[in-house]
């Protein structure tokens, strides 16, 4: 399928060294922020100099790269740093679903950027640094159930646990929804604030109202090196330092959680193995501490073959076992069927690309889509035939808990 261009004129580009600019997240104004921060690193975004909506099906990988290309293209691009983000960059959400709309690209006016010591401001045509007004709190935060209630989640668990055992799967994740509605229309930039400050070890992304903290590193292509960050098998967080070294010594032990873990790497080896030249993937995981959970986590990386971009490596694995199951495309059946939902960006490839093909995605995980005074939360487990509803329901509450943190402080 090739993208529908539209009048789409040449953008003229200009990257420009600055001097540290501080917290990135305080830059942004107001309207429409985007971002991908990690540790105080990354990119922060604004305006639009072009902006498309990615059709729904099954070429839409196929259809955003021509989109990119032509955009990229064309530019009269002058820059002054010459590394990963630097120049043209798009920032982007998909659907975890292929026939769901929703997906998006946007290439913003304003870049504001920092990595390993350096940063830069790239702007598009007239780029400009907007007037910033002081963020305001959300105020007082309602939460409703979203498709299915607590218990006929854990109904909907207990169903996957049994077609699993029957034999025609090895892992679904399922997830469920919450609404909240504030009191005030939620203000983006306080939201982020809150997640960079509190999970400095994620990714704290957002993206056309996606907003979220994820741990889950779905690519990072630089040059031709990639990484990924598998992640699957959770504990909440203990009541303390001796709790949760019991909690996590029991998360490695855990055959069912083991087998949910290798069920994410064998996804994600099968698809990079034919895309890589050398890739390494550690024998055994590592925990994974955050804030509010405990993850059994492998860093992978590979050298990739020529030609590939970010973007290209992100079609090809998304969606991991991590987010979806094994075999996927049964998984896929059991998720449509049993969560009663549209996941909408959740689960969904979120991130960035530049003009050299060079880029981060993570998968959109602890995340809620807002709009106006309005969120969608979401959150989902992998679920083994062996899993125990009430446990299921336990994690998705301690997952929750990173957009709770955010709207509520
Ligand atoms: C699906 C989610 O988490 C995935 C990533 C890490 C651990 C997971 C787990 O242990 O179930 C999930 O596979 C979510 O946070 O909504």
């Amino acid at each position: 399928m090739r993208a529908a261009l539209g009048s789409t004129r040449p953008l003229v580009v200009r990257t420009a060294l600055v001097a540290d600019p501080g917290d990135l997240l305080t830059r942004l104004p107001a309207a429409a922020p985007h971002a991908w921060i990690r540790h105080g690193e990354g990119l922060v975004a604004w305006g639009e100099a072009a902006r498309v909506s990615v059709p729904p099906g099954p070429g839409r990988f196929d259809w955003a790269r021509d989109w990119l290309s032509s955009v990229f293209a064309g530019a009269h691009v002058d820059d002054e740093a010459h590394a990963p983000g630097s120049g043209p960059v798009a920032f982007g959400s998909f659907t975890f679903d292929p026939a769901s709309p929703g997906s998006v690209l946007v290439v913003p006016r304003t870049v504001l950027a920092r990595r390993d010591g350096r940063a830069w401001l790239t702007t598009i045509g007239e780029g400009r640094l907007d007037e910033i007004t002081a963020p305001r709190d959300p105020g007082r935060i309602s939460y409703g159930d979203g498709s299915l209630t607590a218990p006929e989640w854990e109904h909907a668990v207990a169903q996957a646990a049994r077609r699993i055992r029957s034999g025609r799967l090895e892992k679904a994740v399922l997830a469920r929804d919450l609404t909240a509605v504030a009191e005030h229309p939620i203000d983006v930039r306080v939201l982020l604030s809150r997640l960079a400050g509190r999970f400095p070890e994620c990714y704290t992304f957002s993206c056309a109202g996606l907003v979220g903290a994820t741990p889950e590193l779905l690519v990072r292509r630089t040059g031709e090196t990639v990484e990924s960050l598998v992640l699957a098998g959770t504990t909440p967080r203990g009541t303390g330092p001796a709790d949760d070294a019991a909690r996590g010594a029991a998360l490695f032990a855990s055959a069912k959680d083991r087998r949910e873990h290798a069920c994410a790497i064998d996804s994600v080896r099968r698809t990079l193995a034919p895309l890589c030249a050398e890739l390494k993937i550690p024998e055994e995981p590592e925990l994974l501490v955050l804030p509010n959970v405990q993850h059994l986590a492998s860093p992978v990386t590979g050298h990739l073959s020529a030609g590939l971009s970010v973007l290209d490596v992100v079609a090809a694995l998304h969606p991991t076992a991590a987010v979806g199951g094994t075999p996927t495309r049964t998984a896929l059946q059991v998720i449509r069927e049993l969560e009663g939902m549209d996941r909408a960006g959740y689960a969904g490839p979120v991130g960035w690309i530049d003009s050299r093909g060079d880029g981060e995605w993570g998968i959109a995980l602890r995340c809620a889509q807002i709009e106006g005074a309005h969120a969608r939360l979401f959150a989902g487990c992998g679920i083994m035939g062996d899993s125990d509803p009430a446990a299921e329901l336990a994690e998705a509450q301690a997952k929750f808990r990173v957009m709770q943190y955010a709207l509520e402080g």
